[in-house]
């Protein structure tokens, strides 16, 4: 096989590959009943509540996952880059970054910090799923746990619908409580861009390839669980 043609039969598999990828958006949690209600304006407010509640959970574990990633990883290029991820969440310093974000939309929807802080509300089954994707990340190899990233793929649209229902359907949350949302559609792609690139990369037989795919679902069947374990708990309030 000549150069050119080589070239091509490489793309057309990173092609279908990510394809292959990006096909497990069906699986996505917006597509959750909890979550269609939620854009649709159909929750109450205890429902809305209990959701940025319980997300804090999954909010203050993504840097030990992240971290998790980082200890696997062999390649100081994309360690030095995933270490971003980290800071961008625990901030420069205390009241700034991701995590500070997601305590002042708690706040806009009216939820006690220091209840959500201590985690009383957080439910069973969203605590085991977000546990689930740590460990995940702790044991799987590193390419795979920068795969199951990838629903970030997804979330930058889910999360503009997210800030248009909030503003239309739900007036009593405080607006500037939707920084968080605001800040994460413009970082999540490129964040997504970069996980892409490096699962194209560093993936580089069939198998790592099948078990990076693997992984995104996991990943998309961790937020699926979360939503599942969130409506359960506050059904009662539909
Ligand atoms: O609001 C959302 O629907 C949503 C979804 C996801 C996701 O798909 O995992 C993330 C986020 N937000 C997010 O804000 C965020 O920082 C984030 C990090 C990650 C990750 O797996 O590393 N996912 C997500």
């Amino acid at each position: 096989m000549n150069a050119a043609v080589n070239a091509a039969v490489n793309a057309a598999v990173d092609d279908a590959f990510v394809a292959e990828l990006r096909s497990r958006s069906t699986a996505y949690w917006a597509n959750h009943p909890f979550q269609r209600a939620m854009l649709a304006g159909r929750s109450t407010r205890e429902q809305v509540r209990g959701f940025v509640a319980n997300r804090w959970y999954y909010q203050k574990s993504l840097p030990q996952k992240d971290a998790a990633v980082i200890a696997n990883c062999p390649v100081p290029e994309v360690r030095r880059h995933w270490a971003e991820r980290l800071a961008y969440h625990d901030g420069p310093r205390e009241g700034v970054g991701g995590l500070a974000d997601w305590l002042r939309l708690c706040d806009a929807v009216g939820l006690d910090r220091d209840t959500v802080l201590d985690e009383s509300t957080v439910v069973p089954g969203v605590r085991s799923a977000v546990d689930r994707y740590v460990a995940f990340c702790r044991t799987a190899h590193w390419t795979a746990g920068i795969a199951s990233s990838l629903t970030e793929l997804f979330a930058p649209d889910l999360m503009s619908q997210r800030i248009a229902a909030f503003r239309r359907h739900y007036p009593w949350i405080d607006a500037s409580g939707l920084e968080y949302f605001e800040k994460r559609c413009v970082r999540a792609p490129k964040e997504a861009s970069y996980a892409l690139d490096v699962v194209l990369t560093y993936c580089a037989t069939p198998e790592r390839r099948a078990a990076a795919c693997d992984a995104l679902t996991r990943k998309c069947e961790v937020l699926w669980s979360m939503l599942d374990a969130i409506d359960d708990a506050y059904r009662a309030e539909r």
